[in-house]
């Protein structure tokens, strides 16, 4: 492919997509529509070869056809040869174990994208530190993440979607911006990687916690408590961690807890309803049987709030009822019960250590 044919600035490109899931799906089909040569990566051979017969993933995204631009691949080394831009669309437990078996394939100009929402359970790190720790602090320079409120099921069937794109560096998460933009795909840049990194990862814990208040039986005022009073205790352990609040309020905070806790498409909040329904965590999970991130998020969440000693009721009560065996009604019935206490007061204790990076162009603030 020539590389002076462009898209609006950016040059047609190889971009790996590494991950058959619905996500990884969604985003091949955007990029293949872009022009964008893309190959789809998945560890399945069995998968692949379904993918490459039926040009379809009935597995994850059924309904959503390959353009031709997608080749689904399962070497690791055809998918990264010659890419431009690889996309980590692998779920966060598996990002570390990917990322270094690819990381000696990855051809070193290449921008790293992950799109992957959460947090790694043993270390509690945000992936980008994981990513910084593998491929060495340098390679940070050319690494973005992508997130918002953004279901594969919609995304690929080109429903409006806009998102954010972060990186250490922000002309990295402006070529992202570049590459990803469509005419239903709207990406914003936003230069506060960890708030962008921790909205994203910890929405899915708040909605766990609303899937399960709908399958007690809750109604739709408990389902706006829980994303309030949960959207709050993300801004807290996120300011604490170093994040930008105002990150909280946008697309990869309000706007992707909206979207998680009341769509369908949800796996977590799908997760959360069967639980609350009555069944086993196992069992939930096996009934939706695609990645349910927030799982153990909730654990990692769980104990950051502990060490860093911020209170994040909503995520304390979710991770009884998933490990601890409590009854979600007695969750309920816990976070109704605790010491009355004053919204505005308890926001104001937020003490934003946030300051403007100076490679952002207008202070990152949108004019
Ligand atoms: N599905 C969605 O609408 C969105 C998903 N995401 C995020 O994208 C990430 C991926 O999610 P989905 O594609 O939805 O998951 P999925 O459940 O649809 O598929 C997961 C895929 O990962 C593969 N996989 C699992 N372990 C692996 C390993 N060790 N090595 C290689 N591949 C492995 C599975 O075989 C499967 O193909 C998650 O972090 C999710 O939160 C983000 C935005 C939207
Ligand atoms: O992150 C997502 C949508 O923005 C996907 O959420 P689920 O994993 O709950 O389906």
């Amino acid at each position: 492919m020539s590389k002076k044919q462009t898209v609006r600035g950016v040059s047609l490109l190889r971009v790996a997509v590494l991950g058959g899931g619905g996500w990884g799906t969604a985003l091949s089909c955007l990029l293949a529509r872009k022009g964008h040569a893309v190959s789809l990566w998945a560890r399945r051979p069995e998968h692949v070869a379904a993918l490459v017969r039926e040009r379809e993933n009935r597995r994850y995204l059924p309904g959503v056809f390959l353009p031709e631009g997608v080749n689904p691949t399962n070497s690791l080394k055809d998918a990264l040869a010659g890419a431009a831009v690889v996309v980590f669309a692998v779920p966060s437990h598996a990002f570390r174990e990917v990322l270094r078996t690819a990381l000696p394939l990855i051809p070193a100009s290449a921008c790293v994208v992950n799109v992957a929402k959460g947090l790694e359970e043993e270390t509690l790190l945000r992936l980008s530190e994981v990513y910084g720790a593998e491929a060495g602090e340098e390679a940070l320079a050319r690494y973005a993440v992508l997130s918002g409120p953004s279901h594969a099921e919609e995304v690929g069937r080109d429903q409006p979607t806009a998102v954010v794109a972060a990186a250490p560096r922000y002309q990295t998460a402006e070529f992202v911006q570049e590459l990803f933009m469509g005419p239903f795909f709207r990406v914003y840049t936003n230069d506060d990687l960890v708030g962008v990194e921790l909205g994203g990862a910890l929405k899915n814990i708040i909605a766990l916690g609303t899937g399960i208040c709908e399958g007690i039986g809750f109604g739709d005022n408990a389902k706006a408590a829980l994303i309030t009073r949960g959207l709050a205790e993300i801004t807290r352990l996120g300011v604490r961690l170093g994040a930008n609040p105002l990150t909280f309020a946008g697309l990869t905070g309000l706007g992707d807890l909206v979207v998680t806790c009341t769509s369908m498409h949800s796996r977590n909040r799908r997760a959360g309803i069967e639980i609350g329904r009555g069944k086993t965590l196992d069992a939930a999970l096996a009934a939706v049987g695609m990645v349910v991130e927030g799982v153990r998020t909730t654990r990692a969440a769980h104990t950051l709030a502990r060490e860093l000693n911020v209170a994040m009721p909503v995520t304390a009560e979710t991770y009884r009822v998933l490990f601890e065996g409590l009854s979600p009604l007695e969750a309920a019935r816990n976070l109704m019960g605790r010491a009355r206490t004053r919204e505005i007061e308890e926001v104001c204790r937020i003490k934003a250590t946030w300051t403007v990076r100076p490679d952002a162009p207008g202070g990152g603030v949108e004019k």
